[in-house]
C-alpha cells in the first residue's frame, strides 16, 4: 500500500529554497536511509512528514489524505519522530513513558513499557530515576521507547545514534533492525554514518541541495564500488 506520497514538494524559508521539488512514494514496511551532505534538507524532509512545518507548495499525502487534514497530535501517534538530541521532560523517566497514554486517554500499559525496556537493555528501576541522572545513551533509548509506545505506523529517526558511544550505537541499531524485521513498521532514518546506512535500510535516498539525487535499493547504492567516493558524496561534490 502507498503509505506516504510527496508530490512536487517545495519548502522555502524567506527566499531560500530548502527543498526543491521532492517526489517520493513510500510503501508500508519500507526502511529508507536518507543520507547527504550537511544542509541538504534531510531533517527538513522529516519535519514536513511530521507536520512540524508545511510545504510552501506541493502535497504530502498519508494514507492518500493530505497530512494537513489530520489532527497533528493524532498524526504524530501514527508518524513518530525521534530527534538527534533526546527530548525528555518533567522529572522522572516514568512520566515520559506514561505521557503518550495520558495524552491520548488510553489505559497505561505497564507491561508494554517493561517489554520495551527489556528489549533495549534497560533495567526497570530506571523508571523512578530523574531524567537528568541518565547517560546520553539511556536518554536516547527512553526517547525511542516513548516514540514506540503507541505503536506508530511510521518511525522517523533523525541521526539518533550520532551522540552515542559505539556500544550504545550498535545496541540501538540491532533493536531497530529487529523491530523492522518483526513488524510492518515503516522507517525513515537520517544518518551521516555510512556503515549504518549500508547495514540498516533497504532503500537509500541520497539528497543534495534540497533534492533527491539518488533513490535506489541500498544494495545497489553501496554495491557500485563507490566506497572510495563516499566522502565526496557526503561533502556534496558528487
Ligand atoms: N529555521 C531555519 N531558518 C533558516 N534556515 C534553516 C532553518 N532550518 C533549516 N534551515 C536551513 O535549511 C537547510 C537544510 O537544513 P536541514 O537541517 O534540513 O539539513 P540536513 O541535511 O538535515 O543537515 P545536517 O546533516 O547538518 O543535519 C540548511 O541550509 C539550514 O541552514
Amino acid at each position: 500500500m502507498k503509505l506516504l506520497e510527496l508530490q512536487s514538494v517545495h519548502y522555502r524559508i524567506n527566499r531560500t529554497e530548502i527543498l526543491r521539488g521532492i517526489d517520493l512514494n513510500i510503501s508500508t514496511g519500507e526502511f529508507l536511509t536518507i543520507i547527504g551532505p550537511s544542509g541538504s534538507g534531510k531533517s527538513t524532509l522529516l519535519r514536513l512528514l511530521n507536520n512540524l512545518n508545511s510545504p510552501t507548495s506541493g502535497n504530502i499525502l498519508y494514507r492518500e489524505k493530505n497530512i494537513n487534514t489530520y489532527v497533528p497530535e493524532a498524526l504524530r501517534v501514527q508518524i513518530s519522530y525521534v530527534f538527534q538530541k533526546p527530548y525528555l521532560f518533567g522529572t522522572k523517566v516514568i512520566d515520559n513513558l506514561k505521557y503518550p497514554f495520558k495524552l491520548h486517554s488510553k489505559e497505561i500499559d505497564l507491561g508494554k513499557i517493561s517489554a520495551l525496556l527489556k528489549e533495549l537493555n534497560l533495567d526497570e528501576d530506571i523508571l523512578q530515576k530523574n531524567i537528568h541522572s541518565l547517560s546520553g545513551g539511556e536518554q536516547q533509548r527512553i526517547a525511542l521507547i516513548r516514540s514506540l509506545i503507541l505503536e506508530p505506523e511510521v518511525l522517523l529517526l533523525d541521526e539518533i545514534t550520532a551522540s552515542l558511544d559505539p556500544v550504545n550505537r550498535s545496541m540501538v541499531e540491532d533493536f531497530i533492525k529487529q523491530l523492522h524485521q518483526r513488524s510492518e513498521l515503516t522507517i525513515l532514518l537520517v544518518t551521516h554514518d555510512m556503515q549504518q546506512a549500508k547495514g540498516l535500510g533497504n532503500r537509500t535516498l541520497y539528497m543534495n541541495q534540497g533534492k533527491i539525487v539518488h533513490d535506489m535499493p541500498t544494495e545497489s547504492f553501496f554495491g557500485r564500488g563507490i566506497d572510495g567516493e563516499l566522502d565526496k558524496f557526503m561533502s556534496g561534490q558528487r
